[in-house]
């Protein structure tokens, strides 16, 4: 709403300012330390949320323009997890294992990866 400077950069009024939040979220400065690896379990016993207010970690954003569909998403997301995990027994493809996985992420408006995950469902 009016010309301001943060951390030395002058941003004059009425610019439209895009976060870098991937980069953020792989900072290794604060609690998240070695960002790039996949360990869920870092957050047990953590204080760190999903909701905007912790700013090393935003996957709905944060502020006035967050998700609004945080809730929404919180409660599918889990429900279709617990409902896949405890329905079927998963394996990966002909003796692949866990280590073998192409984790390379393609870049987009969201960051999906690059190669499909197969995973076999045994009911
Ligand atoms: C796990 C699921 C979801 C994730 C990770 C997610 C993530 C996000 C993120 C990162 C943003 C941008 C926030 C920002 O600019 O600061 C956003 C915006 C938005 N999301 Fe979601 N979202 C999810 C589910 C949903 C659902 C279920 C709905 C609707 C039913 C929804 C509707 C929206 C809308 C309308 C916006 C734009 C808000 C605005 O610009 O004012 N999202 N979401």
């Amino acid at each position: 709403m009016e010309d301001c400077t943060v951390n030395g950069f002058h941003i004059q009024k009425n610019s439209r300012v895009i976060i870098n939040v991937w980069t953020i979220g792989r900072d290794p400065i604060g609690q998240l330390d070695n960002p790039e690896k996949f360990i869920p379990e870092r957050f047990i016993g953590s204080n760190v949320d999903v909701k905007g207010h912790d700013f090393q970690f935003l996957p709905f954003g944060s502020g006035r323009r967050g998700c609004p569909g945080m809730q929404l998403g919180l409660t599918v997301v889990s429900l279709l997890v617990a409902q896949l995990v405890h329905c079927f027994y998963w394996e990966l493809p002909n003796g692949m294992l866990p280590s073998d996985l192409d984790m390379t992420e393609d870049f987009g408006l969201v960051v999906s990866k690059a190669k499909h995950l197969m995973a076999v469902p045994t009911y």
